[in-house]
């Protein structure tokens, strides 16, 4: 078993809890509840807000030009397409700009903050991508029904096709081989290491999904 394919197995729990989310039903369905929208946006904003952080930590200590050069371009539709995304939705959920750009912070958006930070503090490749991983891979998990409808509403729509797209599911199958190729030169610490940001990061994408219906 690769490295990537063990650390969802061992984490497979909280993984399938998140992936089967009520969340991810409603949304294909159109149903998500406009007040549960908005706040899982704004909450994200944040979250994408550090992750872009982490993507310039990633592309600061990745081995090779190859590697920096794909998290360069992935860092690009993040901050172009993903963010028009966000301020269109803000747009239509009727979101001021206040709540835009400093909602009340939530504990599973502040873990996730923390979580990043620690991640980038390390200065370690593979902690770096055990994160970022987790957050794309758990989400094309998620987002890849072949040949589900899609909503009417570009809200919901949107948020499917920025997440099962060929360029995202390209973007995810190169994560995984790349966690898989550093996984398999670190040591056991080194392992261990990555394992446990993996670990806290699985956990905080189900808590983030949870809270949203609190
Ligand atoms: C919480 C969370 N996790 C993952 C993603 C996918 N980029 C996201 N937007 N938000």
């Amino acid at each position: 078993m690769s490295f990537s394919d063990e650390l969802r197995a061992e984490n497979s729990g909280d993984w399938n809890a998140a992936v089967g989310h009520r969340f991810v039903d409603e949304i294909f369905a159109g149903a998500v509840d406009p007040g549960v929208m908005r706040r899982y946006l704004t909450q994200d904003y944040q979250f994408v807000d550090r992750f872009v952080a982490l993507l310039g930590m990633a592309i600061a200590t990745a081995d090779q030009f190859e590697s920096r050069i794909r998290f360069s371009q992935f860092a690009a539709m993040i901050t172009s397409d993903e963010n028009t995304y966000f301020q269109r939705a803000f747009d239509a959920l009727g979101v001021p700009a206040a709540e835009r750009v400093h909602p009340v912070i939530t504990a599973p958006t502040a873990g996730f903050q923390q979580l990043m930070q620690d991640a980038a503090q390390t200065n370690d490749y593979a902690s770096c991508l055990a994160v970022l991983i987790v957050a794309e891979w758990l989400y094309l998990s998620w987002a890849d029904r072949p040949g589900a409808a899609l909503p009417a509403d570009f809200v919901h729509a949107e948020w499917i096709t920025l997440h099962n797209n060929d360029g995202f599911r390209s973007f995810v199958t190169w994560l995984r081989g790349e966690l898989d190729r550093i996984g398999a030169a670190s040591d056991e610490a080194g392992q261990a290491r990555a394992g446990a940001f993996f670990k806290r990061a699985v956990a905080l994408e189900r808590a983030f999904f949870d809270h949203i219906y609190d």
